[in-house]
């Protein structure tokens, strides 16, 4: 079990903003370490090594562990020193993040009528076997109805998501998921969604419909206390 996280501290501590150079070969890095953990994942859920050979590797993923977090950790709500938030790049996101185990992870690019994402899920993704897991198709397509809703200029927060599942979702296949802001009434943004497979893309596997809320300013700075002084 993971220890629980700290409580945010009132400031970032004034941490120098890194320069660009600084910043990129960080993101590079970080990138780096979630794609062989992206392959690790992918391996240690594929594997049929013998016991002996998953106690080893055990034990060296314990001792990585400890490399990693004795150079200090960020709190809870803290936000990374390589991401841009809100609207920017978010390299830790389960969804989109190069530094990411859990994510694909998604690539994003605006398209006409929104956006688009594009990826391949793996066997640690799976529901039923051969398919993604349900959850995971929920956590795309909130992502990029998310994606959506900054894009369309009101980054904002989920209050309701319905999907449909219309059939199941392959792994280890491209997969198109699309969304656009379909109409804002006031705060509220309602978003349309689809997963398909890009061999495939006008047969949705999934659609939804979504209301996100840009948050009132107060709320925000309540939520992110961490947030720069001029989001
Ligand atoms: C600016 C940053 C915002 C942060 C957003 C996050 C990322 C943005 C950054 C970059 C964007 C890029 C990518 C997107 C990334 C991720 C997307 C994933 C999104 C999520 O994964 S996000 C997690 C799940 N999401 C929640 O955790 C929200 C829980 N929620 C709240 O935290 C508050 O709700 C909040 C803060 C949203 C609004 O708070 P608030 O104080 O500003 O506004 P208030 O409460 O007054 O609601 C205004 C109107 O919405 C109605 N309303 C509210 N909730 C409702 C509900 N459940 N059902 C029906 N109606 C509801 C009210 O009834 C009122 O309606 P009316 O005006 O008609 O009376």
């Amino acid at each position: 079990m993971n220890p629980p996280l700290a409580e945010p501290p009132a400031t970032n501590g004034g941490t120098p903003r890194p320069t660009d150079e600084e910043l990129a070969r960080r993101r590079t890095a970080v990138g780096e370490l979630g794609h062989e953990l992206r392959a690790l994942v992918d391996a240690a859920v594929r594997t049929t090594a013998p016991d002996a050979t998953l106690r080893h590797v055990a034990d060296h993923v314990r001792r990585l562990t400890a490399e990693l977090t004795g150079g200090g950790q960020r709190v809870r709500a803290e936000i990374p020193a390589v991401d841009e938030f809100p609207g920017g790049p978010r390299m830790y996101s389960p969804v989109t993040g190069p530094g990411s185990p859990l994510a694909p992870p998604v690539e994003v690019v605006p398209e006409a009528a929104g956006l688009v994402g594009r990826c391949v899920l793996g066997i640690a993704h799976e529901g039923p076997p051969g398919y993604a897991h349900g959850g995971m198709s929920a956590m795309l397509l909130d992502e990029l109805m998310g994606h959506a809703c900054a894009a369309a200029g009101a980054p904002a927060m989920t209050i309701s998501l319905r999907l449909r599942y219309h059939g199941p979702v392959p792994v280890g296949t491209p997969l198109r998921i699309a969304a656009r802001v379909a109409r804002t009434e006031g705060r509220k943004l309602h978003v349309d969604g689809s997963i398909a497979t890009e061999a495939t893309p006008d047969t949705a596997l999934v659609t939804a419909e979504a209301v996100f809320v840009a948050p009132d300013p107060a709320r925000l700075r309540a939520l992110f206390p961490h947030l720069p002084a001029t989001p």
